[in-house]
């Protein structure tokens, strides 16, 4: 039986610090079934790359990194990954920067990435390869012959066909998509622009089992929304708030990174109306906004946290007394489990991003939450997470009497209403938690058809994998 084999832009530690969020989790039981491998760029970029991927042993799983010279790593990864892809795939085709050494850039790194994971991959190994930084891999590895099933998952949105058209290389990027065995979105809204765009782009048709037929081959799409690990983080914040005082005031709580894409200043503007109409909550409420800094080195980042700061001075400016501080705002990131608790002691969470491919922010806020007294969260109807939350209260993020009125609703809400959606949406988590996510993934990636080419189904045997979860 082959091994799993998970391909990111970034590597986990190799010492396993820092596992206790995000994919590392996600994926972390799977790899250890069968000695799995995890390839990823090395933290550090150097003059001279190593030739080969430089493997490390941890006792779940192994890990191969890639090294990349510095300006190949800044025109792949600060350049096309994220001024082209991240802002138009965000829907944020004003923020593009075209530049020509930085879409080479993006293929020299998935042509020598192949190269390097070609040298290692056995044909019953399964491939699954993570989100846009790494879009043209597939097609890569199968230009050198690699015969292993191969799966994709987008971790941000898919926007639609015309937003899609705007990216100069869209017609390379939907035939790198093509080659893929099995695609997976965050939502049906990404499912349904992919299948849009296929269909216009490469006359792909739709099949009754939800694949599409292109050029004579299959390719699999589905719809699976990631998750976390919902009754880790519920205890995170149960025990940790055991020895933590209540705020003095109701709390609203917002944590992001600090993007473009996260509706920040919007967010502000909403608080602020919020604060103009409601002037009984003056002095009886306070925001608390963590923004910790990300791609700082993209001017587009620059632009929004001048603006963030700007509109915070100017909230407390106008509003604040010397005893009340409407916006605590810090700008670096926070360990999980204080924001565990800080999610937990919160009345309201805001999730509102103008464009998201899911927002686990959005589930960690509900995880945390006291189920005999929950707080309200207030999310984007954008976030795909809104997919999957119906008992939040939704809003539009470029509305901001939409947000203040949410927020008003939030605070005023009888518990007997609190408790009712939140059990709603924490009964879901639990039924759709990330392990769910991770076997649902695998288990369609292996029952994957591949009568492509030679018209015989390859790489029977990999049944195991269905088997997780
Ligand atoms: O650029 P960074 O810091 O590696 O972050 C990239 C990640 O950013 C996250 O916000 C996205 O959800 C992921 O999909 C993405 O891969």
């Amino acid at each position: 039986m082959g091994r799993l084999v998970i391909i990111s832009n970034r590597a986990p530690s190799v010492d396993g610090s820092g596992d206790s969020g995000g994919l590392v989790v996600a994926l972390k039981d799977a790899l250890a079934k069968d000695g799995g491998l995890w390839i990823g760029g090395a933290p550090k970029q150097t003059d001279a790359p190593s030739p080969s991927l430089i493997f490390h042993h941890r006792q779940d799983f192994d890990i191969g990194l890639f090294e990349l010279e510095p300006k190949l790593y800044r025109d792949y990864y600060l350049g096309y990954s994220n001024s082209v892809l991240w802002p138009a795939l965000h829907g944020r085709v004003d923020l593009i920067d075209v530049q020509p050494c930085y879409a080479a850039a993006y293929r020299e790194v998935a042509g020598r990435l192949a190269r390097l994971i070609a040298e290692t991959v056995r044909d019953d190994d399964l491939i699954w390869v993570h989100d846009y930084q790494l879009i043209p891999l597939a097609h890569e590895l199968k230009a050198l012959g690699v015969k292993s099933r191969i799966g994709f998952f987008l971790h941000i949105p898919l926007p639609d066909l015309q937003t899609f058209k705007a990216i100069p290389d869209w017609r390379d990027l939907a035939r790198w998509l093509a080659d893929y065995d099995l695609i997976g979105f965050q939502t049906r809204r990404d499912l349904g622009h992919m299948i849009n765009i296929f269909r216009h782009t490469l006359r792909g048709e739709l099949r009754s089992n939800g694949n599409m037929g292109i050029a004579g081959r299959e390719v699999a799409l589905g719809c699976f929304p990631i998750s976390i690990n919902v009754d880790g983080f519920r205890r995170l914040a149960a025990e940790g708030a055991v020895n933590t005082p209540a705020p003095s005031l109701p709390r609203l709580i917002g944590v992001d990174r600090l993007d473009y894409s996260k509706g920040l200043p919007q967010r502000l503007v909403g608080y602020q109306k919020f604060l103009e109409s409601h002037a009984a909550f003056h002095g009886k409420v306070s925001l608390l906004q963590i923004a910790p800094p990300t791609r700082d080195d993209v001017d587009a980042y620059k632009a929004i946290r001048t603006e963030l700061e700007h509109l915070a001075g100017h909230i407390n400016g106008r509003f604040g007394t010397v005893d009340w501080t409407p916006v605590q705002y810090i700008h670096r990131a926070l360990p999980r489990d204080e924001l565990a608790v800080l999610f937990r002691l919160s009345r309201v969470g805001l999730v509102t991003p103008l464009f998201d491919g899911m927002n686990l922010v959005a589930k960690e806020y509900v995880a945390a939450q006291d189920a005999a007294d929950p707080g309200v969260l207030v999310l984007s109807q954008f976030a795909g997470a809104a997919e999957e939350m119906p008992e939040a209260l939704i809003v539009n993020p470029h509305d901001p009497q939409d947000i203040a009125q949410a927020i008003s609703t939030a605070l005023e809400m009888p518990l007997g209403e609190r408790i009712e959606r939140h059990d709603a949406l924490y009964s879901h988590l639990q039924d759709h938690d990330v392990d769910h996510w991770c076997a649902a993934f695998l288990k369609r990636l292996v029952s994957v058809e591949r009568l492509d080419v030679d018209g015989v189904a390859r790489f029977p045997g990999l049944e195991p994998w269905a088997q997780v979860g």
